[in-house]
């Protein structure tokens, strides 16, 4: 008698988006309404789930990620911990809009405190479209999050056969299907045939290896970014120092310079308390130290391959541990 091979069991947690989105005909792929079904929808339209794992489902947030705000990542966050937590759990699959997918992962990277498998997972195409890609992704994640080689990766992306990781993805395209790219970095690995292949590993620290921890925050520093571009004024800067901010990413241009109307406001936001981060609108590279500014003279930090949307997110954690700069730059040199 052969042993059966008990299944994993995978918790989809799901938040919106379009792989939960409805459009009025099978042609509609763009103005349809995103975050239409709920979790059990989304499971019983892809029965082959039960192939690769044993599938529950909970309905965290209904919503389009453009109104993903730091509460709803505490809340995604805390839950996400505490189903980890349990002996039962070997994975977990969060459906998400596509626009903000690369913030929610990042921060969870960052905070989620197993190396059981995470995988985020989107739609281009709304799930009563032609050719809807939700269903594929699904079936996709969850075999993923089933599968002991996503273990201790960090939390992954899934959309398209392709294994992103967290740190490193960004949305490229406002509307293809293969709009989730790791630009400067590469991707992780596949999904082909019913199987996940990795190639490659984050070298920066996530999940149970980061300093970050939200189990008892309610919370998040109030942090903004500021666009760099010709003809640009300080006056959003200076909205946001005043509102409270306890940082600001500035998304300069090129290699994060700064705009010499900029300095000074920059340098009374900095006198005033508030964190500057140097970040690129470029997409790409690497932003140092000492480049485009002096940042050891100005006290800045500069946020290496960060984009700016997730230097806001790891800067927003920081602050919850230290405002020394000197550990802050660590911490952009570590995750
Ligand atoms: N493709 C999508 O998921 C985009 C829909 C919506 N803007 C969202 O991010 O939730």
């Amino acid at each position: 008698q052969t042993a059966q091979t008990k299944q994993a069991h995978v918790v989809i947690l799901a938040t919106g988006g379009t792989i939960a989105g409805t459009g009025a005909t099978s042609t509609t792929t763009v103005g349809y309404t995103a975050a239409k079904v709920g979790v059990e929808g989304l499971i019983k339209a892809v029965p082959e789930l039960s192939k690769v794992a044993r599938v529950t489902g909970e309905q965290v947030f209904q919503i389009a990620s453009e109104s993903m705000t730091n509460e709803h990542w505490l809340t995604l966050a805390k839950r996400v911990n505490t189903l980890l937590a349990q002996a039962d759990v070997d994975g977990i699959v969060i459906t998400h809009g596509t626009d903000t997918l690369e913030e929610t992962a990042y921060f969870l990277n960052l905070v989620v405190k197993s190396r059981k498998p995470v995988v985020l997972v989107g739609a281009m195409r709304p799930s009563t479209a032609i050719s809807a890609d939700g269903p594929i992704n699904l079936y996709n994640a969850v075999l993923l999050a089933a599968s002991p080689e996503a273990v201790g990766k960090g939390v992954l992306v899934c959309l398209n056969d392709q294994i992103n990781g967290a740190r490193d993805v960004t949305k490229t395209n406002t509307a293809t299907m293969d709009t989730f790219k790791s630009t400067d970095l590469g991707l992780l690995g596949y999904i082909q045939g019913s199987k996940a292949y990795f190639y490659r590993a984050s070298t920066r620290k996530h999940t149970v290896d980061t300093e970050f921890d939200v189990s008892n925050l309610s919370a998040l520093p109030a942090v903004d970014i500021v666009y760099g571009y010709a003809n640009v004024t300080p006056v959003a800067l200076n909205a946001f120092v005043a509102a409270g901010d306890k940082g600001i990413i500035h998304a300069g241009t090129g290699d994060g310079s700064l705009a010499a109307q900029m300095v000074p406001a920059l340098k009374a936001a900095r006198a005033k308390g508030a964190i500057i981060v140097r970040a690129s609108r470029t997409g790409t590279g690497i932003l140092a130290r000492n480049g485009e500014a002096n940042d050891d003279e100005l006290d800045f930090v500069v946020a290496d391959t960060l984009n700016a949307q997730k230097a806001r997110i790891l800067l927003m954690l920081a602050l919850t541990k230290t405002s020394n700069t000197k550990d802050i730059q660590r911490m952009f040199w570590t995750y």
